[in-house]
């Protein structure tokens, strides 16, 4: 059997998890450049938990300044197998009031600024982002959910935008006409480089305002945004210490493949790899390229 080891990225607002056993910062070193801040390691009983704040302590990386790789990067050094995101975002849907946890299971990426990929030239590689989630893994979260008594919605399509001014009307009004339930400016590219790295994902966005859509709500207004977070942040901190508190420590392989997502994936062969480039994927890609 497999040990689970339980990652959360903290986003605006959750900058700490309080509640690990043994808990120390530790800064990780990452061939992909600067995490967002060390990573906050501890226990859980047998359960090693890992937590990096996406935006830095003290809130210092704007969502285009991210380097999602090393952050996805330094996460898969510490041995992360499951990783949970926790985002603050806008609703698009008049049912989806704030307050609420939407367990995401579908992206739309509108982001265009940031690196993508861990892979590129001298080492080409196309993995799935058809199910961009792990169900196992939302399972747990909707579990932990349900025991905290929290109003939550199961699915629901995150549109990642580029940020970071909010959107325009009309922007809002054209992402609403495509179904979307949620919008917010950091999923992508995490939960495609998460994907790459072969570490199951699963996206858990509390819901902040209306967007710039709703008749009734006027425009985005981040001191509105900032309250509902405060209000809401030990919701959010009790959801990922239930999750942690009831993970297993022996997990299953993922039923949808997010664990073996590289099996295939890699098309440049061997003789031509560039060797700068495969060093840097030493803890990303190194089950597929040791052997
Ligand atoms: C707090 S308003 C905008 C800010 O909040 C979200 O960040 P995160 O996903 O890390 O919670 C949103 O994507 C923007 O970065
Ligand atoms: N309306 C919104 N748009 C983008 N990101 C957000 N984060 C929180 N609310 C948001």
């Amino acid at each position: 059997m497999l040990k689970s080891v339980l990652g959360v990225v903290g986003g605006s607002g959750i900058y700490d998890l309080p509640g690990l056993e043994n808990a120390q910062w530790i800064a990780v070193e990452s061939p992909w450049g600067q995490p967002s801040d060390s990573v906050r390691i501890g226990y859980i009983g047998e359960l090693k938990v890992v937590f990096l704040p996406r935006h830095g302590r003290g809130h210092v990386y704007a969502p285009s300044d991210i380097n999602y790789r090393a952050n996805i990067d330094v996460l898969k050094r510490c041995g992360v197998t499951d990783l949970v995101s926790v985002s603050a975002c806008g609703s698009l849907k008049e049912e989806l009031a704030p307050g609420t946890f939407v367990l995401v299971d579908q992206f739309i990426d509108r982001t265009f600024a940031r690196e993508k990929s861990f892979f590129g030239q001298g080492c080409v590689a196309h993995v799935s982002m058809a199910y961009p989630v792990s169900p196992e893994l939302v399972d747990r979260v909707e579990d932990a959910a349900k025991a905290e008594d929290l109003s939550y919605s199961r699915g629901g399509t995150y549109l990642a935008m580029e940020g970071p001014q909010f959107s325009s009307l009309a922007e809002s009004q054209l992402y609403r006409s495509w179904g979307c339930d949620v919008i917010g400016m950091t999923n992508m590219p995490e939960a495609k480089l998460a994907r790459e790295a072969e570490i199951c994902y699963s996206s858990v966005a509390m819901i902040t305002d209306y967007d710039s859509w709703h008749p009734d709500h006027g425009e985005v207004d981040i001191q509105a945004i900032l309250k509902v977070v405060h209000d809401n942040a030990s919701n959010a901190q009790s959801l990922v210490a239930r999750i942690a508190r009831d993970f297993p420590v022996e997990r299953n392989a993922c039923p949808i493949g997010s664990d073996k997502a590289l099996e295939f994936a890699i098309m440049t062969v061997p003789e031509a790899r560039d060797a700068e480039l495969l060093s840097r994927l030493d803890a990303v890609a190194g089950r597929v390229l040791k052997s």
